[in-house]
């Protein structure tokens, strides 16, 4: 009996676990946890009559003073704890490198092919193909032959078919995802195994048979077959994992196709998704989300971020209600006239009119094609209006239009907001509604909800919490409007510091303007104080993704509220690493920001 192998866990496997969970412990979904469980199962259950097997034929073996003596199936537990903790750790390492991926969008199939000189998916599937077939052939043409190629054909024949499956079901994945997804949580793992592999093999902790192996090594101390067992073991964990955001992708991206798709779903369903022939996607489907998440990355930072942390179908309809409020507030913002807006705004009104009307989804695609720009359409015409209340959305368009005032004809500033009650009733039509629509969502697709008087109740809440982040956004943008010839701080307050509109267009930098941001900023924490508690009654999954995306942006007012801060030319940013981490904190549980009021 010895304690060598159970150190090895603890020295190399361990340390890797724990930073790996700790890391990535406030991001850990239900559905992570589901995938672990069945990775590890099937690891553990394929696993086990192999290895049995190369114990039992003393293709390997393992010296008494280095394992503790208890076995399985003639393999001690610690080599039976290792398939436990080899799949944690790539997984682990797959769900922190694969959260920022919007699966969906990498449902490209030949159809979607930008470049015809590029070799088609279905060739490169088949290449594939035909290359693990070759590596199947060659396992068993090693374990006829016996002696010195025994142990790498038992790899091979073992590996191949379980690689050749994966393969088939999860091709569109694993040639599509960068490599971020598909060659890193391969590459790193394996790299580190066989650090840790080369040093086991030196002090004996387990011994390949000299009479069942090549006697190559990929470098000294590291034999040729104990590197491709641990390749090709991390290739399957990664393969696995990529199967089953695949088959999630196609569940959540077609709800055509599945109506019903469960939170988490089944084997049979997840296999089931993954044999529909690729013709049956709705490809233009596919075509609006990279669309609309192209749109999202490129102008929201903060919300691009927290989009990450929702999941299946909420988040892609999140990301489609993001477009079209972004297209709806650009056409009216870039307007060159009030007269133009004035026309995008009475378009809109019409496009809500027939996408709400018993039947007007047949008249709503000539509609949106004959009145709104192509490269706006997908957007209106994915809006998922049968989730969403209409009234905000119609609010939302009296808060566009208390914008026209700031194009009155002869360039007069003529300013809407008079006094707070404007701010406030420009807040609510422009961001308040947007928190109700994003609690609709929530409501919609999470099945545990709370009675209807709280649900009420949240959204009075998530209404008040849109207009704080309003008011952050006009603290932020004070410039940038100032330079569109707009300004949203309240007339009232102006006047008390003896400002006119002018003096902020002139100088929206002036020391003046910064103490009536300040006021904005306090006015907009004020709010979020009090209205942050309610998140807590939303459904638990959502608690996390809701805290990261309105923390994102409250971080915007804390930065700009942070002593010594100069504000620069342009939009006010977080930078990126403090976003990922006001981002982890708001996973991680409710926040507890220093508020000063
Ligand atoms: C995670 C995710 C993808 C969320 C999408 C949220 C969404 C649909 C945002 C719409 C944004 C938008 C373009 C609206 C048009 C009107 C407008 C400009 C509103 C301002 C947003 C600023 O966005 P951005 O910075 O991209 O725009 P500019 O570059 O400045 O033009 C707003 C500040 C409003 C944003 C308000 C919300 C997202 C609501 C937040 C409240 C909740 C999520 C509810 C919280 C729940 C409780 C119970 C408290």
């Amino acid at each position: 009996m010895g304690w060598d192998y159970a150190f090895v866990h603890l020295k190399y496997n361990f340390p890797p676990a724990i930073a790996l969970t700790l890391l990535y412990r406030p991001l850990l979904t239900a559905t992570d946890v589901y995938k672990l469980l069945f990775l590890i199962t099937i690891a553990v259950v394929a696993t086990i009559p192999w290895d049995s097997y190369l114990i039992r034929s003393n293709v390997w073996t393992y010296t008494d003073d280095a394992v503790i003596g208890w076995k399985l199936f003639d393999i001690p537990v610690e080599e039976v704890f290792f398939f436990v903790i080899q799949t944690y750790n790539t997984s682990f390492l797959y769900f922190i490198l694969s959260k920022p991926t919007f699966h969906s969008v990498y449902l490209r199939t030949d159809l979607d092919r930008s470049h015809s000189n590029e070799l088609s998916i279905t060739s490169r599937r088949t290449i594939g193909q035909v290359f693990l077939a070759v590596v199947i052939y060659a396992g068993f043409h090693m374990l006829s032959h016996g002696g010195t190629s025994t142990y790498m054909g038992l790899i091979l024949s073992w590996a191949g078919p379980f690689m050749l499956l994966l393969w088939t079901l999860a091709y569109q994945m694993i040639l599509n995802l960068p490599i971020t997804n598909t060659l890193i949580p391969i590459g790193l793992p394996t790299f580190y195994l066989w650090m840790v592999d080369t040093f086991s093999l030196k002090r004996g902790t387990w011994v390949i048979s000299a009479a069942t192996k090549s006697d190559l090594y990929l470098w000294k101390g590291l034999e040729l077959e104990e590197a491709v067992f641990f390749l090709i073991t991390n290739v399957m964990i990664v393969f696995g994992l990529l199967a089953f955001d695949n088959a999630l992708a196609i569940l959540n991206t077609f709800p055509t196709l599945f109506p019903d798709a469960p939170g988490l779903p089944g084997p049979v369903d997840l296999v089931r998704a993954l044999l529909v022939p690729t013709k049956r996607y709705d490809h233009y489907r596919v075509k609006v989300l990279e669309d609309a998440v192209k749109r999202l990355e490129r102008k929201s930072r903060s919300f691009y971020l927290a989009s990450a942390t929702f999941q299946g179908r909420l988040r892609i309809d999140l990301i489609l209600l993001y477009s079209y409020c972004r297209v709806a507030d650009d056409l009216i913002d870039n307007a060159k006239s009030a007269e133009e807006a004035k026309s995008w705004i009475h378009k809109l009104h019409r496009f809500l009119d027939i996408a709400y009307a018993e039947h007007g989804k047949n008249q709503l695609e000539t509609m949106v094609k004959d009145e709104f720009p192509a490269s706006l359409q997908l957007a209106l015409l994915h809006l998922p209006t049968q989730y969403l209340s209409k009234a905000p959305l119609y609010e939302l368009l009296k808060g566009f239009e208390m914008d026209l005032d700031f194009l009155h004809p002869g360039n007069q500033l003529h300013l809407p907001i008079g006094s707070e009650t404007d701010l406030r009733m420009y807040g609510s039509r422009v961001a308040g509604t947007i928190a109700e629509l994003c609690i609709d969502l929530v409501f919609q697709h999470y099945r545990m909800l709370p009675s209807g008087s709280q649900q009420a109740s949240i959204k009075r809440a998530g209404h008040q919490m849109g207009i704080a982040l309003q008011l952050v956004n006009i603290a932020r943008d004070i410039a940038v409007d100032a330079h569109m010839g707009r300004v949203y701080l309240p007339n009232t307050w102006l006047d008390e510091l003896e400002l006119t509109p002018q003096a902020v267009l002139k100088n929206p930098r002036g020391i003046r303007v910064g103490k009536l941001r300040t006021r904005l900023l306090d006015k907009a924490f004020a709010i979020y104080k009090e209205e942050i508690v309610s998140i807590e009654q939303l459904p638990q999954e959502v608690r996390g993704p809701m805290r990261t995306a309105v923390e994102s942006y409250m971080e915007i007012g804390e930065t700009l509220r942070r002593e010594g801060y100069e504000v620069k030319p342009g939009k006010a940013t977080v930078p990126k690493l403090k976003r990922i981490r006001v981002a982890w904190n708001a996973m991680s549980g409710p926040l507890s920001r220093n508020i000063r009021v």
